[in-house]
């Protein structure tokens, strides 16, 4: 019997807003529960108990998908909460890939599964000290040798100096990794602020300085989350 995967929200067509593929139009799977809790986490109505998700196949999310978008999609991103705890997701990517959809998946890198090869960008993002995390080095280093995936790339989230300095060690472990700074959002819950893009742009501009300026970061990129700056926190973009 298929694998059933606990499905929190559908959404697209939008463009990820982050990462390796920033840019790039896709349809989002973003599915439930996590083996995480991070302080920061913006999604954490995956994880929390505030929503419940529902479980569908893999045939049912994609049936969905092709109903929220009429002109069709040539890429759909998978999130969640770690989408990496669930095994029915294996089959997903696999009936997207028999229809010419390119696939991507955002994880922390603490759960390896085999269908994580077979999906086309893969961006694992391990956890700094602001998010009260602690990083299984092993575990990392073991997923990180087992991913084969034709596009891989690490991505730290950074709030603080501590988080810099974490996102460093991450970048010297695994040089050969293509390397993502990424802006930290701690106004993740604010629904009106009038100076929400003023305060991105300015978090943006401190870690470009930081980065710049810093010797041993000399071959990273340095992101914003894009989506936040067009639509603020809104759910479902
Ligand atoms: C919600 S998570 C889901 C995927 C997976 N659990 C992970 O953390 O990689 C997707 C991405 O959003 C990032 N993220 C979550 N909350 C954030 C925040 N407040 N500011 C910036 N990035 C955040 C995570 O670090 C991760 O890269
Ligand atoms: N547009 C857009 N881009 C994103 N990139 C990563 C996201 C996520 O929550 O995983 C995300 C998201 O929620 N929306
Ligand atoms: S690992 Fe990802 S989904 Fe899980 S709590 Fe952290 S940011 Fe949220
Ligand atoms: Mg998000």
């Amino acid at each position: 019997m298929a694998k059933l995967i606990p499905v929190v929200e559908l959404f697209g067509p939008t463009i990820q807003g982050e990462g390796m593929v920033i840019g790039q139009k896709t349809m989002f799977v973003r599915t439930g529960g996590c083996d995480y809790r991070c302080r920061w986490c913006d999604s954490a109505f995956t994880w929390d108990g505030s929503e419940k998700s529902e479980p569908l196949s893999a045939e049912e999310i994609i049936e969905r998908l092709d109903s929220l978008c009429e002109n069709g999609y040539s890429h759909v991103t998978i999130s969640g909460g770690n989408p990496a705890i669930h095994k029915g997701i294996g089959e997903l990517v696999a009936l997207l890939n028999e229809k010419g959809v390119a696939t991507a998946i955002e994880t922390q890198g603490s759960i390896f599964q085999c269908w994580i090869n077979r999906v086309d960008e893969v961006t694992v993002s391990p956890k700094p000290p602001s998010s009260g995390m602690e990083t299984d080095w092993t575990k990392l280093d073991l997923f990180l040798q087992q991913l084969q995936a034709p596009a891989v790339s690490l991505k730290v989230v950074v709030f603080d100096d501590a988080d810099y300095q974490y996102a460093k060690h991450v970048h010297k472990r695994y040089p050969t990794v293509p390397f993502y700074l990424q802006t930290g959002n701690e106004d993740f819950a604010e629904k009106e602020d009038p100076r929400f893009l003023e305060k991105r742009m300015g978090a943006y501009e401190a870690l470009v300085e930081k980065a710049l300026a810093d010797k041993e970061m000399n071959n990273v990129r340095v992101l914003p989350q894009l989506h936040t700056w067009l639509w603020g926190n809104k759910r479902g973009v």
